[in-house]
């Protein structure tokens, strides 16, 4: 396991599908040695995870929404992340900052600025090492989504809301290139699981 990709995030929008490799990819790294803590935002900590469910259910701002996610995740920052990458485990977050970007910011339409702020006042500059962001049109994930559950608060958006925040994810990608990993999540699940797997082993994990 390389030592310099311990905080993995899985982005994309709303049955991009990102649930369905995250075990796997978390057994992969465990029989390759890593000691994998699971977790997830909005949620990760009881009181984050209280966070979540008013923020999932009520209706409300992108400022309030930004707030609680922020709230949430300095939380989880302190109670459970840090001190897991500080005793050697790999952290594997299903959503993380790059969704308060392409949710709040590029969806909501709240200034990045602020985004920015909140950032850097929770996070203190810690970012994840590597990112696999779930890239697919909008229409596709719709309908992946429909097939499969009855939709939340988020879910509920029209296409054009999910097509900003896919630009939203495609902006902080073009930002970060060497964080990010782009995978074609149009492709089927096979091919998704090939794409993620080569970029595990480009980085030695
Ligand atoms: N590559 C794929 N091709 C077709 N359907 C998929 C693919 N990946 C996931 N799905 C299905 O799409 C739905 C949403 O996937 P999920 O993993 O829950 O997405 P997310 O966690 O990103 O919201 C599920 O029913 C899942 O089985
Ligand atoms: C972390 C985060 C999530 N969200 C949204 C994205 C999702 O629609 C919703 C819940 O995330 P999640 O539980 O990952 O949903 P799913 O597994 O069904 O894809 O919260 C934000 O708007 N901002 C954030 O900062």
């Amino acid at each position: 396991m390389s030592s310099s990709s311990r905080f993995i995030t899985f982005e994309g929008i709303d049955g991009a599908g990102k649930s369905t490799h995250i075990a796997s990819v978390s057994q992969r790294l465990r029989e390759r040695g890593a000691e994998v803590l699971n977790t997830r935002e909005p949620g990760g900590t009881p009181l984050a995870e209280s966070l979540r469910a008013l923020f999932l259910h009520s209706s409300m701002d992108g400022l309030t929404e930004a707030l609680l996610v922020f709230a949430g995740r300095r939380d989880h920052l302190r109670q459970v992340i840090v001190p897991a990458l500080a005793a050697g485990k790999t952290v594997v977050c299903d959503r993380f900052t790059d969704a308060s970007f392409a949710y709040q910011g590029a969806g909501r339409g709240m200034d990045l600025a602020v985004l920015a702020t909140l950032e850097q006042w929770v996070q203190e500059g810690r970012q994840p090492d590597l990112t696999f962001w779930f890239d697919l049109p909008a229409e596709v994930a719709a309908q992946r989504r429909a097939a499969a559950r009855e939709a939340d608060r988020f879910e509920q958006q029209d296409l054009e809301f999910f097509e900003r925040v896919r630009a939203g994810y495609a902006a902080r990608a073009a930002a970060a290139p060497q964080r990010f990993a782009r995978i074609d999540a149009s492709l089927s699940v096979a091919e998704v699981a090939a794409q993620i797997a080569a970029h595990l082993e480009a980085r030695g994990c």
